[in-house]
């Protein structure tokens, strides 16, 4: 947790000054009391009105001053404590926006979001309690003590029974509880995973009928939660009525101890009553410490997990000295290429190499899970390599920046990802300053502009959260022409379009053709229709090549190719 009260820094004028705010708070209340006493011993016992009245007034101010120091630096470690959560949640932001897909995976999304929000939340909490009630109790219960002996050494001795018995119960309480919050983040964590699962698989869970399932598992994840924070709330529970107790015992042996004392004229009325106070004043510190040790467990319990997340070394990470490659035309070399995803045992791609020319269309076809993804997520650096060379431009992609890398590509995943936003601004983000003719042109090209054309607000359409307005061939066409309009070197189309009927797909093919004439084309399908025409077609079976050609050269040489044909083709379409 210390580690991250470096995010405080920026502050510390403010965490200084709430420190000497709540310093002089507790100089005033311990005054108070003193005070007090001199009221009763002198005023009322000589019967000394002006005397009551002068001091009463003095009371009065400090009062009056103490609760102004209360109030500012109540204000300012609330503000300290925001702006630390704004920019942890902030930082965490940006590393989480550093992972490579490995690191998502290690961590999980909904984990990162529980980290992000929740865990955070219980971080500046923590900061608060602690310019405020933390700082406040050591200064009260040593201030407290000190005036105390003071007013009666001997009778102070009842503190000395007294701190050590609330201080051993508050140790052994932290300690039980401690791994009951480090518990308790995890189960939200799960709840949190079941939520959103729930949430985005609504449309399966409802035609599978699986609403019923998926209640009992919210509630099984639920009641885990439930449980585990009833049993804290438990211990919790017997603390504070045990916190009393000793609190009450104390002032009963105070006032006895006190009145005997008072009986042999060795003490004074309002010193007894002032005495009380301190008492009072050292207990509620200790009680005030208490509360700390209920915040800290759990408030260090999310700063392990926070620290996690910042510890978390990106493994994909730009080359200290970055080149830049100087010509502009798209040529990707793969060579010897092997790749395994982590943990696992056998690569998922073996011994790769093969060149996509500029001009030229590279086609990836295979059964399912022989590894066409993977090898076109490989290409904007989304995973490393395990052993072999991705050049291009003639370049290791490792020694580039990943920003100059991607730059040079307009990738169109298997799965359209867009955002919330209206049609224009989701072609936009694949370039910023992309004009109202570029976006309408791109959308021509993706033959996406009848549909656009045909809803209310033409381009300004609101797309709702994750595209859930729109058909799959819509989502589709829009996240190809958000790759069109940044014209880049090379097109990666993952799959892009096996949503689309047989015509949409044979007129968009005609218009990339002519559009993407320089770029280089790499187009994974699983339809032999779609990569009919290309220049070179790359078989890949159980994560090897099994041949490279075009449809013609395959269909003699490629058992597996001819295999994926027959399947799909007639003999008349096979022979054209
Ligand atoms: N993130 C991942 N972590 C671990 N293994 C993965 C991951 N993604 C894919 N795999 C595995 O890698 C293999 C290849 O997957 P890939 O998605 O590249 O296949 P594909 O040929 O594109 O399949 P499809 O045509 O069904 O999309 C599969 O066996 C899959 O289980």
């Amino acid at each position: 947790m210390i580690k991250l009260l470096r995010y405080l820094k920026p502050y510390r004028l403010s965490v200084l000054s709430a420190l000497g705010l709540v310093f002089l708070q507790v100089i005033a209340e311990l005054f108070l009391p003193t005070l007090m006493a001199d009221i009763v011993d002198i005023g009322v016992v000589t019967g000394n009105t002006s005397y009551i009245f002068k001091v009463g007034a003095i009371m009065m101010i400090i009062a009056l001053v103490g609760t102004l120091c209360a109030v500012y630096a109540s204000y300012l470690s609330s503000k300290t404590a925001m702006a630390f959560g704004r920019d942890l949640r902030s930082q965490m932001f940006e590393r989480a926006e550093d992972f490579s897909l490995n690191e998502f995976n290690k961590i999980g999304t909904s984990s990162l979001i529980t980290r992000t929000t929740n865990d955070i939340t219980q971080m500046q909490q923590v900061v608060m309690m602690s310019l405020g009630m933390m700082a406040r109790a050591p200064m009260m219960g040593i201030g407290g003590i000190i005036m105390a002996v003071s007013k009666n050494a001997t009778l102070s001795l009842i503190i000395v029974f007294v701190v050590p018995v609330i201080t051993l119960g508050i140790v052994v309480v932290a300690k039980k509880v401690t791994p009951l919050f480090k518990l308790m983040q995890t189960k939200l964590d799960n709840l949190n995973q079941v939520l959103r699962e729930t949430l985005t698989g609504v449309r399966v869970i409802r035609a599978f009928n699986r609403v019923e399932h998926e209640k009992d598992r919210f509630k099984e994840a639920n009641h885990d939660l439930t449980s585990t924070s009833i049993k804290v709330t438990k211990i919790m529970a017997v603390m504070m009525p045990a916190m009393s107790l000793i609190f009450n015992f104390t002032t009963i042996a105070v006032i006895w101890f006190g009145a005997t004392r008072i009986d042999n004229g060795t003490m004074q009325v309002g010193d007894l009553m002032a005495f009380i106070q301190y008492v009072m004043q050292i207990m509620f510190a200790l009680i005030m410490l208490s509360m700390m040790f209920v915040m800290f467990p759990r408030a260090s319990a999310s700063a392990v997990r926070i620290n996690e997340v910042f510890d978390t070394i990106p493994e994909i990470k730009d080359p200290l000295k970055s080149r830049a490659t100087h010509t502009r035309d798209g040529l990707i070399e793969f060579k010897h290429v092997t790749f395994s995803y982590p943990g696992a045992e056998h690569p998922v791609l073996k011994d790769i190499s093969f060149t996509a020319r500029p001009n030229k269309i590279t086609a990836i076809i295979g059964g399912t899970g022989s590894g066409k993804s993977t090898l076109v997520n490989l290409i904007p650096r989304f995973y490393d390599i395990d052993s072999g060379h991705i050049l291009v431009n003639g370049m290791d992609i490792r020694e580039m920046t990943q920003k100059s890398l991607r730059g040079k590509i307009g990738f169109v995943p298997q799965r359209a990802v867009l955002f919330t936003g209206t049609i224009a601004d989701n072609i936009k983000y694949g370039k910023e300053n992309a004009t109202m003719e570029e976006i309408q042109y791109a959308s021509e090209i993706a033959q996406a502009t009848d549909f656009i054309s045909n809803m209310k607000d033409g381009f300004d359409s609101v797309i709702a959260q994750g595209g859930t307005n729109l058909s799959g061939g819509q989502k589709q066409r829009l996240s190809i022409a958000r790759a069109l309009v940044r014209r880049p070197e090379i097109y990666l189309f993952d799959d892009s379009f096996s949503a689309l009927d047989f015509k949409t797909d044979s007129k968009l093919r005609g218009a990339l053709k002519n559009e993407t004439k320089n770029a280089t084309q790499i187009i994974v399908a699983q339809r032999v229709t779609t990569i009919i025409d290309a220049d070179q077609i790359i078989v890949l079976d159980k994560g090897q090549i099994a041949g490279i050609g075009t449809h013609k050269e395959l269909l003699k040489t490629c058992d597996v190719y001819r295999e994926i044909v027959s399947s799909q083709l007639s003999e008349e379409e096979m022979a054209q």
